[in-house]
C-alpha cells in the first residue's frame, strides 16, 4: 500500500545573499516512514529541515501539508502544524530550569490569575521526560548543571511532548553516546510504527542504512536521488553524495601501535567530582584513544588535560618537548592559559560554546590560537594571517563564501572543521581532541584521519576522546576505556580488536 504524503516540498530554494543553500528541491515526506537525509557538509540538509520547521523562510517554491500551502512563521507555528525538530547544537538557555527551558515561549499555557503556575509547569515537564524514560531528573535544576548529552535529551523530550506528526532529527546522534543513540533510534522507530513521519539527518551511513526506510541524497543544495531500503548500497550512496568514486583508506592501515618513550603529559592520581584516581601517560608520537559512555568521565578528562578542570586530588604534569630526547623538568598544569603556553590544543565536544566564537569570522577564529606563531616582534602582518587561514580553509575544504564569513553562518560540519583547523594549524604539539570528527562528512573525515596520522608520525601527541568505536580502533595506538570516572581497561593496537571487546568495558 502506498504511504500517505504528509509534507510536500515543491521546488523549494533558499538563498543567503549570493549563496544558494537549497536549489529547487521537491520531496515527499511520508507517514509511517523514516527518511534519511545525507550529503556532504554544506550540501543543504539543515537548511531544508530549518525551512520545514519554521526556523528559516523559503526564498522560492512552496511547501504543502495535506494539499494546503504551508508557510510557517516560526517554530511555534510549525509546532501547531505538528512539526518538531531537534537541532544540531543545543538550543537551551543555561540559567533557566529544565522545566522553563522546556516551555520557553509557551509560558502562557501555565498562567493562572496573572502568574505562571510553576508547579503545573514542572509537572508537565516531568510528563515530557517520562516520554524518554528520564524519571529521576529534578526539573527545577538549572540547565547549566547538565552535561551536553542530557541537554540534548531534554530537547528530545520537549519535541516529543508536542506529539509531532513530523519529527525532524538534525545530526543529533553524533552528540549522543551509545545509550543515547539507542534511545533515539527506538523513538524514531516507535513514531514510524505509530504512522508518524521522521526525517533523520546524519553523517553516519551505517546508522542511516540501519534505521531509515528511504534515503535522500543531497549535493550542493540539490536533491540527487532517493533510494529505498531494499536498494541501499554503501558505495553507491557515497558516490551519489560526492559525485565521484571515493578512493584511499579511511583509517590508518598499520597495526604497529608504537610511539616514543618520552612522556609529554602525566596524570598522577587525579580525582575530581567525576574522575576517580586517574593515572595516565601521553607520549610523544602517540595517538591515545579514550572511550566510554558519555557519563564515564571521558569528557571531563579532556577538560582536565587542557587545564579547564581543577583536580581535587592529584596533579597533571606537562613535560617540555626536548628534541634530544632527554627528560625535561615537568611543570604542573594549573590553568587553560598555562596549557596554551605549553603548546596544548583542545577541541571541545561543545564546539559552539567552548571552542568557537560564532560572531567572529572564520579567519579570526582560525588565527586566534596561532597569534604567537604569526607574530614577528609583536607585530602580525595581515598577509600572514590570510595565508594561514587560507591554508586551513583549503586543507580541510571548509565551505564558505569567504574567509571573512562569520562562523555562526557555517553549516555544522564546516564549523567543526574550523574548530579542528584552529589547533592543528598552530603547531600545538599536544592535541586534546574531544569528538573531533563530529558531524563531518566521510570525505573530510578521511582528510582528518590522514592528518592525525601524519602529525603522529611527526611526533605530535594526540589524545582522542570519541564515542565512535570504529574511529578509536581505527586510529589509536592505545585505547583506554573509562567507566564510572575510572580507567577500567587498556587495549593496545591490534588487528583483532573489535567493537564488542570495547563495549564489554563500557557498560
Ligand atoms: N545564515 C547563513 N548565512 C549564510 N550562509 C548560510 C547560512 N546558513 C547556511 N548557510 C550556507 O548554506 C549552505 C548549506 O548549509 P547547511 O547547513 O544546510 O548544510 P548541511 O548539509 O546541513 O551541512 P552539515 O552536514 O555540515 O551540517 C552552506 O554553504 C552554508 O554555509
Amino acid at each position: 500500500m502506498d504511504k500517505q504524503v504528509f509534507l510536500e516540498t515543491k521546488q523549494i530554494s533558499k538563498k543567503f545573499n549570493d549563496v544558494t543553500a537549497v536549489n529547487q528541491v521537491s520531496m515527499n515526506v511520508k507517514l509511517g516512514e523514516i527518511r534519511g537525509l545525507i550529503g556532504e557538509n554544506g550540501s543543504g540538509k539543515s537548511t531544508i529541515s530549518a525551512m520545514m520547521s519554521g526556523l528559516l523562510s523559503v526564498t522560492s517554491g512552496e511547501m504543502r501539508i495535506d494539499g494546503a500551502t504551508y508557510r510557517p512563521k516560526d517554530t511555534l507555528d510549525a509546532r501547531e502544524h505538528k512539526i518538531s525538530m531537534i537541532v544540531q547544537e543545543t538550543g537551551t538557555i543555561p540559567e533557566l530550569s529544565i522545566a522553563e527551558n522546556m516551555f520557553l515561549g509557551e509560558e502562557q499555557r501555565f498562567v493562572k490569575r496573572g502568574f505562571v503556575d510553576y508547579k503545573r509547569m514542572n509537572q508537565e515537564a516531568e510528563r515530557a521526560l517520562e516520554l524518554i524514560e528520564l524519571r529521576e531528573l529534578d526539573v527545577t535544576r538549572p540547565m547549566y548543571t547538565l552535561g551536553f548529552e542530557q541537554r540534548k535529551l531534554i530537547e528530545i523530550a520537549r519535541a516529543l511532548y508536542y506529539d509531532p506528526t513530523l519529527f525532524i532529527v538534525d545530526e543529533t546522534t553524533t552528540a549522543l553516546s551509545h545509550e543515547g543513540r539507542v534511545l533515539i533510534h527506538q523513538i524514531m522507530r516507535r513514531l514510524r510504527d505509530q504512522n508518524k513521519a521522521v526525517l533523520f539527518i546524519s553523517h553516519d551511513l551505517s546508522e542511516l542504512m540501519d534505521v531509515c526506510d528511504v534515503l535522500t541524497v543531497m549535493r550542493d543544495g540539490e536533491l540527487i536521488t532517493s533510494i529505498e531500503k531494499q536498494d541501499f548500497d554503501e558505495n553507491h550512496i557515497k558516490q551519489s553524495m560526492v559525485g565521484r568514486v571515493i578512493e584511499g583508506n579511511y583509517y590508518r592501515v598499520d597495526y604497529d601501535g608504537s610511539y616514543d618513550d618520552q612522556v609529554m603529559i602525566r596524570v598522577r592520581n587525579v580525582s575530581s567530582s567525576v574522575l576517580k584516581d586517574i593515572q595516565l601517560d601521553l607520549h610523544k608520537g602517540e595517538i591515545l584513544g579514550i572511550g566510554g559512555l558519555s557519563g564515564s568521565g571521558m569528557h571531563e578528562l579532556g577538560k582536565l588535560l587542557y587545564g579547564g578542570l581543577k583536580p581535587v586530588k592529584g596533579e597533571v604534569l606537562v613535560y617540555e618537548n626536548k628534541e634530544d630526547g632527554t627528560s625535561a623538568i615537568p611543570r604542573k598544569l594549573k590553568s587553560i592559559k598555562a596549557a596554551m603556553a605549553s603548546g596544548i590544543g583542545y577541541v571541545s565536544k561543545d564546539r559552539d560554546k567552548e571552542t568557537l566564537i560564532m560572531e567572529a569570522s572564520i579567519k579570526d577564529n582560525l588565527v586566534l590560537s596561532a597569534l604567537d606563531q604569526l607574530s614577528h616582534f609583536g607585530l602580525i602582518l595581515p598577509g600572514e594571517e590570510k595565508r594561514f587561514a587560507l591554508r586551513q580553509i583549503e586543507g580541510l575544504k571548509i565551505k564558505a563564501s569567504s574567509m571573512n564569513q562569520n562562523v555562526g553562518e557555517l553549516s555544522g560540519g564546516n564549523k567543526q572543521k574550523v574548530s579542528f583547523g584552529k589547533w592543528i594549524g598552530n603547531h600545538s604539539k599536544i592535541l586534546i581532541l574531544d569528538s573531533p570528527t563530529r558531524g563531518v562528512d566521510v570525505g573530510v573525515k578521511t582528510t582528518m584521519y590522514q592528518l592525525l596520522y601524519t602529525l603522529k608520525k611527526e611526533g605530535y601527541s594526540i589524545l582522542m576522546i570519541s564515542e565512535e568505536l570504529p574511529e578509536l580502533i581505527g586510529m589509536s595506538d592505545r585505547i583506554l576505556m573509562m567507566k564510572d570516572g575510572r580507567i577500567c581497561k587498556e587495549f593496545s593496537r591490534a588487528e583483532n580488536l573489535s567493537e564488542a571487546m570495547l563495549i564489554e568495558h563500557m557498560i
